[in-house]
């Protein structure tokens, strides 16, 4: 039996885990999304990144949720999530309306996994059963996600290392990444890219010419800050397979885009070719990784508690 540190084998958690006590939960979820993305498209993306940048710090137990409080460094003020994670005010809609119905039943880290994969299948991207039955935790980490994120302009290697860390491999790595098939990035994240990616004020040579161009005009060398461009240029609200098929011909955003497929690792290399041929295969990948994901450290049991409000431990 394959027990992981994190993410590989038994977690604990399984699909029915409110068929009893909030046999509704599902549904709330999904109801609520549907009206928060056609308001919003970008959401969806949004949503998405939040279970990530949850699972990532101290495991997925609502610890993005966290407003600063008296005992608490709000992850909020994170470099990597400062001005940057959004989609609060969606997931308190949906946690007040399963308050009314199942009181003090759903966690706010299920929110976030069921949420992330609605968000995902509204998309146009596959389904799956999300295990279920995290607990909320009592604390955040506002150091751990300043460290434990992956930064933009990662290397290959340390993307690998910073998701071998959470029991995640390299196959987990390349299919997640495709979560950058829907959303934006600020310019302040590719920048680099454009102006001085090695240290001699030149561009990353990977970049596809066209597509640095544009680039630059949404992301001049100084100011600009927020300015956004879309992670898959050719369709960032369809969850589909074009992010790969964009990093084959130079036209990935991040450098941790890019590097899956230069970065000089077989593997990740491999992948890249092989989802951008195949969407069922990214598809299957994708849902088995994400699942891989949401298993990262949860609290069960005794250990955690569920939160009435998400922003605050109760
Ligand atoms: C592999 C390492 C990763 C890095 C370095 C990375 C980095 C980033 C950065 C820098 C942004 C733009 C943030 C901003 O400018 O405000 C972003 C956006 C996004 N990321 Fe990632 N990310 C990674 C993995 C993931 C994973 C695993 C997922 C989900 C499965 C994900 C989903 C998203 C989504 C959906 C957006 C767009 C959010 C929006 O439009 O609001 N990312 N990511
Ligand atoms: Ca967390
Ligand atoms: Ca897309």
């Amino acid at each position: 039996f394959p027990f992981g540190p994190g993410g590989a084998g038994y977690s604990g958690l399984f699909p029915e885990f409110y068929q009893f006590s909030c046999p509704q939960a599902n549904e709330i979820v999904m109801s609520v999304l549907e009206e928060a993305i056609a308001q919003d498209p970008r959401m969806a993306a949004s949503l998405l990144r939040l279970h990530f940048h949850d699972c990532f710090v101290q495991g997925c137990d609502a610890s993005v949720l966290l407003d600063d409080g008296a005992t608490i460094q709000s992850e909020k003020n994170a470099g990597p999530n400062k001005n940057s994670i959004r989609g609060f005010e969606v997931i308190d809609k949906i946690k007040a309306k399963l308050e009314r119905v199942c009181p003090h039943t759903v966690s706010c880290a299920d929110i976030l996994a069921l949420a992330a994969r609605d968000s995902t299948v509204l998309s146009g991207g596959p389904h799956w059963e999300v295990p279920l039955g995290r607990r909320d935790s009592k604390t955040a980490s506002l150091s751990k996600s300043n460290t434990e994120i992956p930064a933009p302009n990662s290397t290959i290697q340390n993307l690998i290392t910073f998701f071998q860390r959470k029991g995640l491999d390299e196959e987990d790595l390349v299919a997640l990444s495709g979560g950058h098939t829907i959303g934006v990035a600020r310019c302040v994240t590719f920048r680099q890219r454009l102006y001085n990616q090695n240290g001699n004020n030149q561009p990353d040579v990977t970049l596809e010419k066209s597509y640095y161009n544009g680039l630059k005009s949404v992301c001049p060398n100084t100011g600009g800050d927020n300015n956004i461009s879309p992670l898959d240029i050719a369709s960032p609200l369809r969850f589909d397979n074009t992010y790969y098929k964009l990093i084959l011909f130079g036209k990935g955003l991040l450098t941790s885009d890019e590097v899956l497929l230069t970065g000089k690792v077989a593997r990740t290399m491999e992948l890249v070719k092989n989802y951008a041929v195949d969407e069922a295969l990214f598809f299957h990948q994708f849902a088995e990784s994400m699942i891989k994901m949401g298993n990262i450290n949860p609290l069960t049991g005794s250990n955690g508690e569920i939160r009435k409000n998400c922003r605050r431990i109760n």
